[in-house]
């Protein structure tokens, strides 16, 4: 039986998936101030993450690191990059130009971590052919075409709840793999589609619960569980 914690295709568990992005985060900044290699207590400080952790995640990726020596940076940034299968950019296609897919089309981010966004659609016939950062809006009528002649595997879901689910059919139909959806409904797609959802309104609940947890209670003493 398939681990349910290991990401699709890789011996990865998806933990250690989960906190490749972060490593190669602090491995391009590091690479751009010129460091050549660094320690693995030095890349835990940098990522937050334990030292034992990040040699265990690391580990996974092969024979990288020498005991005393470190791990020389460029080597872990294709490495980890590999891993990710962001070797090559990878194409990225938006649905929805309002206002958060125009501020997530304007951000100049995806480029540096293998990620390029090659399209930007929307229903909106008042939207079709203005700019969204370095492309033109197009007609949601050209969503297969545009994710075919891309092939593009990856996309980002922007539009109103009502829509989001008939539009993530139509990606996954046309040959999307795995969908960011920022519309807040749970989405239904087959085996072998992941989707990765944003809600802004969760994290902030739970920020306020730890928040609550961490209050005093009316006798001054911390809240009983
Ligand atoms: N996850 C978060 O933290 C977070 C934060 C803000 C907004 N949202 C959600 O993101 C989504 C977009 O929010 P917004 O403020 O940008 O809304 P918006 O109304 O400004 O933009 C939505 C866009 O989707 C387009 N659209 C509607 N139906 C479509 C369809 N079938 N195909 C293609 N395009 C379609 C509209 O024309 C519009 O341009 C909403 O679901 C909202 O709830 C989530």
């Amino acid at each position: 039986m398939t681990d349910p914690r290991r990401g699709p295709g890789t011996g990865l568990s998806r933990p250690t998936v989960s906190r490749l992005p972060g490593y190669l985060r602090a491995l391009s900044s590091l690479a751009g101030s010129g460091t050549v290699r660094v320690s693995s207590a030095e890349l835990a400080r940098l990522t937050g993450a334990s030292p034992a952790v990040l040699r265990r995640d690391l580990a996974g990726l092969g024979q990288l690191g020498r005991r005393g020596v470190g791990y020389p940076v460029a080597t872990l940034q294709q490495a980890i990059s590999q891993a990710l299968g962001l070797v090559e950019d990878q194409p990225v296609v938006l649905v929805g130009a309002g206002h958060l897919g125009s501020a997530l089309a304007g951000y100049a981010g995806f480029e540096d971590r293998g990620l390029r966004l090659c399209a930007v659609l929307d229903a909106d016939p008042r939207l079709i052919g203005q700019r969204r950062g370095a492309v033109v809006v197009q007609s949601i009528d050209e969503l297969e075409d545009t994710v075919t002649a891309a092939a593009a595997r990856l996309a980002i879901l922007a539009v109103p709840t009502g829509a989001a689910q008939s539009v993530a059919e139509r990606l996954v139909a046309a040959g999307i793999r795995g969908l960011l959806n920022f519309a807040p409904v749970d989405l239904a797609v087959p085996a072998g589609v992941t989707v990765r959802a944003v809600d802004l309104s969760t994290e902030l609940q739970i920020l306020a619960f730890h928040q609550a947890e961490l209050r005093p209670g009316p006798t001054g003493a911390p809240p009983s569980p």
